[in-house]
């Protein structure tokens, strides 16, 4: 019981995927992770293997298929929507239907777990809500519609509101994917220095496999045949990597701590 108590996030014997009157589509299964607090954690693998359908299980957008998930020692489908509002947000990068909110309304939509119902922003709201636009240099664009955002703008603004929301848990799938190399770091900075100055634990799924291999504090592998979860050190050390592209075109080199082309 003290074990488990540390933990902020625990999966037991998960399996995860799609399920209709006619068939279930398994993706991954036996999948147990334990996560303490304030960690960054990267979720690698090539495409289509369930990165996103994993992030969306263990954020209740869709049921598990088998086994259980535990945050903060709670099981996840205990959990109220707005209990699970204030303990964790979600930033996808799908573009939102079209709308004609503020990025100011957006992102202010953050805190509506914590405000009452009417909406009304207290002051401290206020602050939280600008601070989440300093973090991620979107202040500028805080009059603009939503609709009036580039792919990699939107990315931006989405992640402000996830800082907006203020969760201990921030889960990101694939935040980076619209975004320069220069904005590309800045948000890997952004989210590493959550983890390690506020003790905000960051679950992110993305394809900066040498990115990630430098700032994670932990890595999630998925493969075809074995999902890995561990310290990012340790994994590396353990030549677990070498799992995650079954591809002759690139191999890991554990001296760079990289992914490099092959020599063939
Ligand atoms: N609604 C759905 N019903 C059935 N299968 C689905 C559904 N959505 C996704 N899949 C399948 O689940 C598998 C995993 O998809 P997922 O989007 O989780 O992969 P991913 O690792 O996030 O991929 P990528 O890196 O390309 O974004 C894929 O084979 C995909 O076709």
């Amino acid at each position: 019981m003290k074990d488990q108590a540390k933990h902020i996030i625990k999966i037991d014997n998960l399996s995860i995927g799609y399920s209709s009157k006619k068939k279930t589509i398994t993706i991954a299964s036996n999948l147990n992770i334990q996560l303490q607090t304030g960690n960054m954690v990267c979720l690698l693998g090539k495409n289509g293997i369930g990165k996103s359908t994993l992030l969306r299980t263990l954020t209740k957008v869709q049921p598990t298929l088998k086994g259980e998930i535990f945050i903060n020692n709670a099981n996840l489908n205990s959990l109220s929507n707005n209990e699970l509002a204030k303990t964790l947000s979600l930033v996808l990068t799908e573009r939102l239907p079209d709308s004609s909110l503020t990025v100011f309304e957006l992102v202010a939509l953050g805190r509506q777990p914590f405000t009452n119902w009417i909406g009304y922003l207290t002051s401290e709201d206020l602050q939280i809500i600008y601070t989440a636009f300093e973090k991620t240099n979107t202040k500028h664009l805080m009059n603009s519609k939503c609709y009036e955002l580039s792919d990699g703008q939107l990315q931006r603004v989405l992640i402000a509101r996830a800082l907006a929301q203020n969760t201990p848990i921030i889960v990101l799938d694939e935040p980076t994917a619209h975004l320069d190399i220069h904005h590309t770091i800045n948000t890997f900075s952004l989210l590493k220095n959550l983890a390690s100055e506020f003790n905000k634990t960051i679950i992110i799924s993305t394809h900066e496999t040498n990115l990630a291999l430098q700032l994670a504090d932990e890595l999630w592998l998925m493969s075809p045949s074995k999902f890995i979860s561990g310290k990012t050190d340790e994994l590396i050390e353990k030549n677990a990597l070498d799992l995650l592209f079954d591809s002759k075109l690139i191999s890991f080199n554990k001296t760079l701590k990289q992914f490099t082309i092959s020599n063939s």
